[in-house]
């Protein structure tokens, strides 16, 4: 059995009282996708409230990246995958295939599972996804590039190896450098695909922090197999199953007293 008492008691937004509910900043409805002929997400429908942390949590193959990547609309690279339904950021239709994909990625920015830096050097890491998208004076750069790595957390542990690459620094800063990358072209929403299963757990702890500080000025969505790390930094959990969306509700509920059955099961480890 999972216990998660012990975890949840040290959080201070895990009070017994319901979230106040947050202005939806993506909101999703009848959402189906296909793998081909395979329906891999069934009817789903949620908000992701502005400002809040929303997690998913569920075992293996139920649908969670799929649907984060829906967000982004990351799939599209892919042929024979496709989605129906509505998803709106605020009011644009992000299924809609006139849509700048560019424009969408700035606004919705991802961090993957395994740390990614460019093999550049920690400024042109942040630096370059900036250029893509604005032409601003060197000084200006250099202000958003510190800027960025104090967003991400990082800015003291680099601040004097600038020129230094990506590629040297360790596993938990690489992966807060790609956080600073991500949060360097000002997206509203962030994606967060299991961003600690590579880590060891002092940076596991400072990614989970930088994760709730971050929740003040970002919309963020986590996928995650850790209940603990769902307990922890999330302010909503969708738990879903088998392609469904079974519960979401406020994580202190999902965690404490869930209404489902299946969602019970899961969270105290007896299937998954
Ligand atoms: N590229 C693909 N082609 C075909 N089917 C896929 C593809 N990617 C995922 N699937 C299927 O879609 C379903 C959902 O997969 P998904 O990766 O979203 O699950 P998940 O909940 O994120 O799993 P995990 O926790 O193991 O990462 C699974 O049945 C999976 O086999």
């Amino acid at each position: 059995m999972t216990d998660l008492s012990v975890s949840m008691s040290s959080n201070a937004h895990l009070a017994s009282q319901p979230l106040p509910e947050a202005p939806a900043k993506v909101t999703v409805r009848n959402l189906n996708f296909y793998y081909g002929e395979h329906h891999a997400l069934k009817n789903i429908n949620l908000t992701l409230g502005a400002n809040r942390v929303t997690a998913f949590i569920g075992p293996s193959g139920c649908g969670k990246s799929t649907l984060l990547r829906i967000f982004n609309r990351m799939y599209d690279l892919y042929p024979g995958q496709r989605a129906t339904g509505q998803l709106m950021l605020d009011q644009t239709n992000i299924l809609d295939p006139r849509l700048d994909l560019n424009l969408l990625r700035a606004r919705v920015g991802m961090v993957f599972q395994k740390p990614t830096p460019f093999p550049m050097t920690i400024y042109e890491n942040i630096a370059f996804g900036i250029r893509l998208y604005e032409k601003i004076s060197k000084s200006e750069m250099d202000d958003r590039v510190e800027k960025a790595l104090r967003g991400g957390a990082l800015w003291n542990e680099v601040k004097d190896k600038l020129n230094a690459s990506g590629l040297s620094l360790s596993g938990g800063q690489q992966q807060r450098l790609c956080i600073a990358r991500t949060v360097a072209v000002r997206p509203e929403v962030i994606l967060f695909d299991e961003p600690c299963s590579a880590l060891d757990p002092i940076s596991t702890a400072k990614v989970e922090e930088l994760i709730q500080e971050l929740s003040e000025n970002y919309t963020i969505a986590i996928v995650t197999h850790n209940m603990q790390q769902a307990a922890r930094v999330s302010d909503k959990t969708a738990f879903m199953y088998l392609g469904e969306l079974i519960e979401f509700d406020d994580t202190s509920k999902i965690f404490t007293s869930p209404s489902d059955r299946r969602t019970q099961d899961y969270i105290t480890g007896r299937f998954g």
